[in-house]
């Protein structure tokens, strides 16, 4: 086959998708991802209920770990106020490359910045690098082994404030224990799953939302 995955979906937005048309980028992906090729996007189901977190909160500061294609980036940036700005980060650069035209095609590309590296490497920079203080709300949906040495990397980096949501992906399928452990178990966090699906299949999967409590 002549390209990636990522690629495919990629001109599947660019043939079914409106520039500019945030919602008709989801439904592109998740129409191509359901009847075509499963690929790893948070998907309608538990998207439903990332837009409903990002809608209540209605953060000025949002950092994604793993952008992949783009999918829960246009998702996220399409919901946020007119100042609030995206930070998301993607550390393979054919993911990455995509992930820019997914973002363009929606229209987004003024909300988002989307940076090429590792999540380890950027977090201890963000204050410096993008004149962040802290996050509202963190979307983590990188490696599953990552979410909790991340999540504790950015409490040494005093990224997180009191009433900062972390909301995970997959803390189901493919699971990640030792941070759902942690989240519910650590005084410093108030959890709360929200049972789902795993993208465009039957087998169950969920969202972790935790706020810290400082
Ligand atoms: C470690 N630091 C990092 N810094 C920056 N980017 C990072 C990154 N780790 C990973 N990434 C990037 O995030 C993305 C990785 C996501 C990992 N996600 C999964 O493995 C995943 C996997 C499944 C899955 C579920 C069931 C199954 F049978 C097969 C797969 C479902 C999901 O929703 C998933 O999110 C890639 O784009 C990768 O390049
Ligand atoms: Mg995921």
């Amino acid at each position: 086959t002549w390209s990636t995955r990522p690629q495919r979906i990629l001109r599947a937005v660019q043939q079914s998708a409106t520039r500019g048309d945030p919602r008709s980028v989801v439904r592109a992906i998740d129409q191509f991802c359901r009847h075509k090729e499963w690929a790893m996007n948070v998907g309608d189901e538990k998207g439903c209920i990332l837009d409903s977190v990002v809608s209540e909160l209605n953060p000025s500061t949002v950092l994604e770990l793993g952008t992949y294609c783009g999918y829960s980036t246009v998702r996220i940036a399409s919901l946020l106020p007119p100042h609030a700005k995206l930070i998301t980060l993607e550390f393979n650069p054919d993911f990455a490359a995509v992930a820019r035209q997914v973002i363009a095609w929606a229209g987004l590309q003024g909300k988002v910045q989307l940076v090429e590296g590792a999540s380890g490497d950027w977090i201890p920079k963000m204050k410096e690098q993008f004149g962040v203080k802290t996050f509202d709300l963190v979307f983590l949906d990188h490696w599953k082994d990552r979410y909790l040495p991340d999540t504790k990397l950015m409490e040494e980096c005093g990224l997180l404030r009191k009433g900062s949501i972390l909301l995970a992906d997959n803390v189901i399928c493919p699971g990640t224990p030792d941070y759902l452990e942690y989240v519910r178990n650590s005084p410093r966090y108030k959890s709360q799953y929200f049972k789902s699906h795993l993208e465009y299949t039957k087998a169950e999967d969920g969202l972790e939302k935790s706020v810290f409590l400082g």
